[in-house]
Order: structure tokens, then sequence, then C-alpha cells
């Protein structure tokens, strides 16, 4: 999991400032619960929103240059090799940087959400002596505010309208470090030897209340370092792929909002699917589609009160009228997500536009009615949030799917192109109704069966005659289409048919055959332009392992495991992976860390290890 990186990087000051942060790959996250920042290879904090995950970035170096805010922390000399993992199962990350004067270990992390969201960075000296540089950059409003700076000797103050940041810095031998101002920004330069520790820590709060205190970091160290690994001891994967499982499990956890149990499907906006492409989407929200995936694999892996927790969110975000139930929420179940463009931001590589909200927002996606279902027909059935009935809530939205599954819709990819009728849609729409009837059957809720069951069979049987394609044998995109789609691995994974039916089996070699690049999974064909967007994307890792699931289920297990073992390979260092890989650059693209691969790596994992069976599907977990 900890692979050792050879590549000499330059120091701050001499070198060029760089248009973006890194390769994606090359960034690791670390998090509170409620935001999360990405800390490059080169120690640099290039992407952070504060207080909240979706919040305006204070640092977005990422998506532009140094300038629009960042955080870095390196030796002054060059830098022989760098060498990154994370504190077992935690999410307390150790670079170590090799000079030739000596070795440093930085360690990043963030202590749990106590009153403040805080980031405390210790560098610990490990060999000879090494000259440190430090330099600060706080932009907000997404790299356009340059605060109002206040300097005292170790501490600085960054006020912005209602944005406060305290930045302090202590070192253990010579006291307090020295900052200062160099145009726009903060420096600071510091030697360390073998056994030193020097400090830094963040604090931000609103700037209506008043400056924090310092902070204690080896207790904060230790108390972050307990939180994760108890929460990691609840782990209950029994398979040879430990390592990814929990780094995934962990990277999921990290997207959570606690307060509300609501899950972001990524922690950034705008990394590119293409580099230097248009398709740079916002994924600081929550998608119903991704949500529900995450529970079920959360549940899967022993987590049930994550799982009460979404419930709960869940049941709050989609209450009121189910027609107007929307398929992306805030972190709270917020539902104006209005998109524009942070125009000064030239992009990552120089993708633009840097989008901040989401228009998918008010798509109609009909497959979420089904995720949400077979996410709810799992978890645990007690303790719903009073204020809405879970029961009278999911008959109304069943209710309405009736009403509306015969329309066309923008489907799982959240096409820009016009609405169709796609099958996986079709397919997930069968599934809310199919689940829910079990439900009803489980627990006796009042519904209206009848009609549930009539619509059920109506559209297993529209399905059947208008999303396969005998020529093809396999399902299509959309009907009447003749295009792959590798939603469409789906379709045995839910139970609409049985894995060894014939027309599983056709679809799963027909997209094994003509929906990949170099053996990755790709979504479908960008050049039919179904999408309504120019350019092309990389291949989809979460598709690349539903590929893993869906071998393993129709028995060919050998290749099954051969993919997953190559596309483990596609974890960067600390076991990170993005939306997309670009198999010709040799390189990942698109949001990173993106819940969806995670959850789709995770539940390959599951399924190699005979943990998961489509059996499972209808069998809820009952509260411990
Ligand atoms: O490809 C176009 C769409 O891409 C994004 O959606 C993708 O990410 C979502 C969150 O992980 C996922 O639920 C969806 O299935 C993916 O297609 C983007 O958010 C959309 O706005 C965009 O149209």
């Amino acid at each position: 999991m900890s692979k050792a990186r050879r590549t000499p990087q330059s120091s701050p000051s001499k070198a060029k400032l760089p248009l973006h942060g890194s390769r994606i790959e090359d960034y690791a996250i670390i998090g509170d619960c409620e935001t999360a920042a990405l800390v490059s290879l080169s120690g640099s904090i290039d992407w952070l929103c504060l207080p909240t995950f979706s919040s305006a970035a204070c640092f977005a170096a990422l998506l532009g240059t140094a300038d629009h805010g960042h955080w870095k922390i390196a030796p002054s000399a060059t830098v022989l090799s760098t060498h990154r993992t994370y504190a077992g199962p935690t999410m307390v990350l150790e670079t170590t940087f090799e000079t030739r004067s000596g070795a440093v270990k930085l360690i990043d992390f963030m202590p749990a959400r106590g009153e403040d969201s805080n980031i405390i960075r210790i560098v610990r000296g490990l060999r000879g002596k090494v000259k440190m540089e430090t330099s600060l950059a706080l932009r907000f409003d997404y790299g356009r505010t340059v605060p109002w700076v206040t300097r005292k000797d170790h501490e600085l103050r960054a006020v912005a309208g209602p944005d406060m940041v305290v930045v302090r810095g202590h070192h253990e031998g010579d006291g307090e470090i020295h900052m200062r101002g160099k145009g726009l920004s903060t420096v600071s330069e510091f030697t360390i030897r073998e056994g030193e520790t020097v400090s830094f820590t963040l604090t931000y709060r609103s700037s209506l209340l008043n400056v924090p205190s310092p902070l204690n970091v080896e207790k904060s160290l230790a108390s972050t370092l307990r939180y994760w690994k108890k929460w990691m001891s609840g782990c209950t994967y029994k398979g040879e792929y430990g390592v990814a499982v929990k780094r995934s499990l962990m990277t999921l956890k990290a997207m959570t909002y606690r307060p509300s149990g609501g899950i972001v499907a990524a922690v950034t906006t705008s990394l590119p699917e293409s580099i230097g492409g248009v398709r740079n989407w916002d994924y600081r929200y929550c998608w119903l589609r991704d949500t529900s995936f995450t529970l079920l694999v959360l549940m899967l892996a022993g987590y049930r009160d994550e799982a009460v927790e979404w419930r709960k969110w869940l049941l709050r975000a989609v209450a009121g009228d189910p027609a107007q139930v929307q398929t992306i929420y805030g972190i709270c179940g917020e539902r104006e997500l209005k998109e524009w463009q942070a125009g000064w931001l030239p992009g990552y590589e120089n993708s633009k536009p840097v989008n901040i909200g989401n228009g998918a927002v008010g798509q109609f996606q009909l497959d979420v009615f089904g995720e949400v279902a077979a996410a709810l027909a799992r978890t645990p059935q007690a303790d719903d949030d009073l204020r809405v009935s879970s029961s009278a809530l999911q008959a109304a939205l069943v209710n309405h799917l009736c009403d509306v599954w015969q329309k066309p819709d923008e489907g799982i990819w959240e096409v820009r192109g016009p609405r169709r009728h796609f099958v996986h849609s079709k397919v997930m729409a069968w599934v809310a109704v199919d689940r829910a009837i079990r439900t009803v059957d489980r627990y006796g809720h009042a519904a209206d069966l009848p009609r549930w069951k009539k619509v059920r069979a109506e559209i297993h049987a529209e399905v059947m005659k208008k999303g396969f394609n005998k020529k093809l044998n396999s399902f299509v995109q959309y009907y009447g289409s003749t295009q792959l789609d590798a939603s469409c691995l789906r379709i045995g994974m839910v139970g609409f048919l049985p894995q060894d039916d014939p027309r599983i089996i056709g679809t799963v070699n027909a997209i094994h055959e003509g929906l990949t690049e170099d053996g990755f999974v790709l979504r479908y064909k960008t050049e039919k332009s179904v999408d309504g967007l120019p350019g092309t994307e990389g291949s989809f890792l979460a598709c690349s392992y539903w590929m893993v699931t869906s071998l393993y289920l129709i028995g060919r297990k050998d290749q099954a495991r051969r993919l997953f073992e190559r596309l483990l390979k596609l974890n960067n260092d600390v076991g990170l992976l993005a939306e997309e890989y670009d198999p010709r650059a040799k390189r990942m693209v698109g949001n990173f860390p993106q819940a969806l691969s995670h959850i789709a790596q995770i539940h390959a994992a599951f399924t190699l290890s005979n943990q998961w069976t489509p059996a499972m599907i209808n069998s809820p977990i009952e509260r411990a």
C-alpha cells in the first residue's frame, strides 16, 4: 500500500509557482468528518474548504496557482525521495522526506471537530539536520479574497468577512517559529535535528467569535489516532484485501458529514474527467444514488450506526412532495445547488470551467428511486427520525414512481443531452417497486399492493421487450439503441434476472469485449454524444469494479480476481482513487477521492470473499 516515490522535488523558493498543485494521484486526504484537506506529495495543502465540505475553499491551488491558496511545509534543499503512508488504520498522514543532510517526517491530520476546525502539522527530525521552509497563502472564496492578516511572531490571524483563521508555529527546542510576510503570503524557515519536533496549527472559527486558544498538539494526535483505530476495529471484512477495504471504508467515513449523516460524492470540484476538457463537476454534495451505495457497503462491513444516521438524513432530505424528490442534496439536505463558474480560477491543468454547485440537481433520474428503496430495505428498521414516518414516505415515493416510470430521464450518468428511456433507469424503477413490495410483505405497512405488483410486472415485461438487443446479445443503453452501457452490468447484481440467465451472461461478455480500454471499463462511448458534451473521458473505476463483481457472479472467478488485482494497482500510494483512470496517459482523472470508486472496490472485495451474494439483496440487516 505504501509505495516509496523517488521523485526529486525542488525547494518551494526555487520552484516556479505551479499552475496546479500536483498530479491527482499525488494527493492524500485528511479530514475531521465535516470537511477535508488534500495534501500533496510535496507537503502542500492545495485544497481545503472551511468550515464544511461544501463551503468556499480557502486553499484552491489545486484548481489554479499557488497564489490561489496553499500551505506548504517541506525541506529547503532538494528532496531525494518521499515516502508516504497513513499511520496504520487511521487518517493521520505521515510523509517522510529524505535529503542529503538528513530526514524528516511530516505528520498531517485533522482532530475530530469540537468547537473549531483544526489542521495540525507536526515535523519530526528523524536523522541529521534538515533546513525547512513553509509558505502559506490564505485565499477565501475559492482563491479570490486576500484576507486581512496580522502577525505576531509565531501567530498569524487572517480575517475576511465571516471567516477567521489562526495559524501558530512552535519549535520544541527553539521556542516559537517566526513567521513573516512575503508578498501576499507568509513564510518561515527553521532547522530541525534528529529527535526534535516543530508543530503548526491552523484553526478556523467564525470571525464573530474570540480568537481560539492554542491546541495541545501531542494530545490531539493521540486522540485522533485512537478515534480512527476504534472506528476501524468495527470492520467485519474477512478476506485477503483488508488493507484496501479498510482504507476505502475510512475514506467514506471521512466524507460523511457527521452533524447530519450526509455523505459527499467527493471532496473536490472540477477535477477534470479529461485533462484540459470541460467535464468538470462539483461533487461536494450528497447524491441519493452514491449515498445509498455507500450505506450498503458500510452495513456490509458492520457499520450500522452510520446506516441509522444516513436513514435519518435521507428521510429528512426527501420529506415532502414525492414529485419534488431531487437527485442531489446539500450536506444537510439543502435543495438549492445552483451551478456557477469561478471564472478567476484557471482550472486543474487549464481544465475550465471550474464549476461550483451542480446543475444535475434539477434532473429527473428514475434510478435513484430504486437505489434508495434498495438501501432502505436493507437498513435497520428501528430508530427512524420521528418527524418523518419512513413507511408512509416510502409508500408515497412508490406511488409517485408508479405514475412517472414511463417517462424518459437523464439516467445514472446524468446526461446533459436529451432525456431517453435508459434501460438501467427502468430496471431501477423495477427495483424500487420490488423492494417496497417485499418490505410491505415483511412488515405489513399500508400500501396499494395490487397496483404495485401490476406495475412491477409491466416494467419487467417492457425492459425485456425493448431493452435487450438480440443481435448484440446484450442489454443496451436505452430503448432501441445499439450502444452498450456499463450501467447494464448492474441488471444481474440487483436481481432483475438471475445471474445465470443467458441475457445477463451475454451482457457481461458484450461489455467486457466492447466497452473496455486496456481492460478497464468505460461508462459508454462518449463519441456517440448521448451525454450532450464535447470531449472524451477516462475509464470509469466504479464500472471496472462492477465488472469484477459481474464476472465473479457469472462464474468467471479467476478472471474476476485478476481484474480486481490489476485495478488495485491503480490505487495511489496511500490507497485512494479518483473517479476515473486514463489508461493512455496512465493517470487518474476526475474528482478525488471519489466515493463511487471506493464503494465499488469494497463491494467487489466482499464479493470475491463470498461475503456478499445477490441472495443478500432482500434480507434486511437487523439492528444489533
Ligand atoms: O458525466 C456527467 C455528469 O457527471 C457527474 O455525475 C457523475 O457523478 C455523480 C456523483 O458521483 C454520479 O452519481 C453520477 O452517476 C456520475 O455520472 C456530475 O455530477 C453531473 O453533473 C454530470 O452531468
